[in-house]
């Protein structure tokens, strides 16, 4: 394990990035959004957008992966100004999950008081078909098992405690208004409610991996967002996060289908604005001081 000194996410390392971003933007966000695979396209429709592209802030990773510009946005839903990640990092990249989390942190330098991640998901449920939007109301962060944790190692408690608690990840509240505003613009035969479990990729999963995560009580997979959760949760924001199911799972030894990334990106692209109308649909109901407007 990397001291946090040597990977550039030290409580210093992300206020000088969160420094230096608010001298680049008058935007104060309280929103901070993360976008899944082929799900950038959120970013785009964000008001008076100023845009910085990841390669150009000081400590902040890359994006390595196609279907993630690496860009960081900010802008405006109606009159909630947030802060938006147009591509975000995985731990195939080969980055210590310390660095692939560090934008949370930076989210709450930045001021953000909720988060919003978006994922692609391999749909493990039986009941879930391409398409369906799962509102993810818990997670197994298998790597945790594993003591890849992103809060392993010295705890700074300007973020938070050395213990926190994970048993209200994902915010309730958020979730019943996501529950709310589906039904309103007509989405409630698409939108789920399930358990996201995290592996490390790159590899999609065998049939055997399939078949297990599904009776451990996993509802969809990716390789993605707990990590991010866990870092948020930890510094005190709220969470609510979804996953597109892009893909049905191959568990059965007589299917010929094969996962694979274009299928992704392709759902991805079918379902963007159903996404988009959801997410900021949400977003304008959001009040500040996290209550619900
Ligand atoms: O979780 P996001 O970033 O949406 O991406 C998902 O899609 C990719 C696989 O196609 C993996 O990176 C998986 O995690
Ligand atoms: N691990 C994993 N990640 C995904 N991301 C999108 N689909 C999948 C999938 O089937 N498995």
């Amino acid at each position: 394990m990397l001291p946090e000194s040597s990977t550039g996410c030290s409580f210093e390392d992300c206020q000088d990035t969160a420094d230096w971003l608010l001298s680049q933007t008058a935007v104060r966000p309280l929103v901070g959004i993360v976008c899944g695979s082929g799900l950038g396209g959120l970013a785009d429709v964000l008001k008076d957008q100023e845009a910085f592209n990841y390669k150009d802030i000081p400590n902040f990773p890359q994006s390595t992966v196609h279907g993630h510009a690496g860009r960081l946005v900010f802008g405006t839903f109606k009159d909630r100004t947030c802060v938006c990640m147009q591509g975000r990092f995985h731990l195939y990249e080969g980055y210590p999950v310390q660095k692939i989390t560090m934008p949370m942190r930076l989210f709450k330098l930045l001021g953000v008081e909720t988060v919003i991640l978006t994922n692609a998901a391999g749909g493990l449920n039986q009941d879930y078909e391409v398409g369906d939007i799962m509102i993810i109301k818990d997670h197994l962060n298998i790597p945790g098992f594993a003591g890849n944790n992103p809060l392993v190692g010295p705890n700074d408690e300007r973020f938070g405690v050395r213990f926190p608690c994970m048993s209200d990840a994902y915010d309730r509240e958020l979730q019943q208004l996501a529950l709310d505003v589906g039904s309103e613009l007509g989405y409630s035969d698409f939108l789920r409610e399930g358990v996201y479990c995290v592996l490390g990729g790159p590899s999609f999963e065998t049939i055997a991996e399939c078949r297990m995560l599904n009776k451990l009580g996993a509802d969809a997979v990716g390789m993605s967002t707990a990590h991010e959760v866990i870092v948020a949760r930890h510094c005190g924001m709220r969470v609510f996060a979804l996953s597109l199911i892009t893909n049905k799972v191959v568990s059965d030894y007589n299917s010929e289908k094969k996962a694979n990334h274009e299928e992704v990106l392709q759902t991805g692209k079918q379902r963007a604005e159903q996404m988009e109308r959801l997410v900021s649909t949400i977003i304008t109901r959001i009040g500040h001081n996290n209550n619900l407007a």
